[in-house]
């Protein structure tokens, strides 16, 4: 099995903090994989590291087999790797379509200077890009609220629609920090088969954070488990949920007799 993301002893430190200590992962191809652990336990600054927010204090990320380590945000999206927020970051006085285009200038080919002198060429990528998003809202079922403002939307479809900016980026693996935050039951559910399509739609590989366990169990094939920086288990649901670190550390007694 080809793997899309390697890291390589990750560390972070803070100060004398160390959010993440050695950390060694591999993400296949094509697959969904959790990365679960407590609050704190380093989930989000692993994120950070791998998508050039941070930069490691030791250690290296491979994507496709290219080393990253040392990108800025940008570059690494530019290489076909895209993300969502904790907190959801929308541009809120923009549509919703304007804030899937605002992701699709990521691969824009005019540049800047030609889009300000609106050069046909620009102004033809424009319409495209326009386009583009269009669809790409339809594809995630925001078609008919594309000329709302973000931050009018109910909490659900903003999940969707910072989903949708970054698919807009074309990316071929998507980050996603816990896109269930908030969600009620319902809306969570959806959430799994919207995964599971896009994954399929738009041939992904997907990393989440996420402390839904029924989201996690019910969606990701392997997952990766965290604790004060730490790796503690690795695997599919089964023997994740059956392993008595992470029952220790993370689900609980409580959890293991309702699951
Ligand atoms: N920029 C920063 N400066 C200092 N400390 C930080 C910074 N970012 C994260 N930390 C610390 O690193 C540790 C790991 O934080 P992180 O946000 O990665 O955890 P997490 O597993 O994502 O938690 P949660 O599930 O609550 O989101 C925490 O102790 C946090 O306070």
């Amino acid at each position: 099995m080809s793997m899309i993301l390697e890291t390589k002893n990750l560390t972070m430190r803070f100060g004398g903090l160390v959010a993440v200590s050695d950390f060694t992962a591999s993400v296949p191809q094509g697959s969904i994989t959790g990365l679960i652990g407590p609050n704190g336990a380093g989930k989000t600054t692993c994120f950070n590291m791998v998508t050039g927010f941070y930069r490691p204090s030791e250690g290296q990320v491979f994507f496709e087999g290219k080393e990253l380590t040392g990108m800025n945000p940008h570059q690494v999206c530019r290489a076909g790797i895209a993300r969502t927020f904790q907190n959801i970051r929308l541009f809120g006085n923009e549509t919703a379509l304007e804030n899937v285009m605002i992701g699709s200038f990521v691969r824009q080919r005019t540049g800047w200077i030609q889009s300000v002198l609106m050069t046909p060429a620009s102004l033809r990528e424009e319409k495209e890009i326009r386009k583009k998003s269009m669809e790409l809202l339809e594809i995630v079922g925001l078609g008919d609220i594309a000329a709302e403002k973000a931050n009018s939307l109910p909490y659900g479809a903003q999940r969707r629609l910072e989903i949708a900016r970054a698919l807009a980026t074309g990316p071929r693996f998507l980050l996603l920090d816990e896109p269930a935050a908030g969600m009620n039951p319902q809306e969570s559910m959806e959430l799994m088969d919207f995964i599971r399509t896009i994954r399929t739609r738009f041939d992904l590989t997907i990393l989440l954070i996420e402390h839904d366990m029924k989201v996690v169990m019910g969606v990701c094939e392997h997952m990766w488990v965290l604790d004060y920086g730490v790796t503690i288990a690795e695997g599919g649901p089964e023997s994740i949920q059956s392993n008595p670190k992470v029952i220790e550390a993370y689900l609980g007694e409580e959890y293991v007799k309702y699951a």
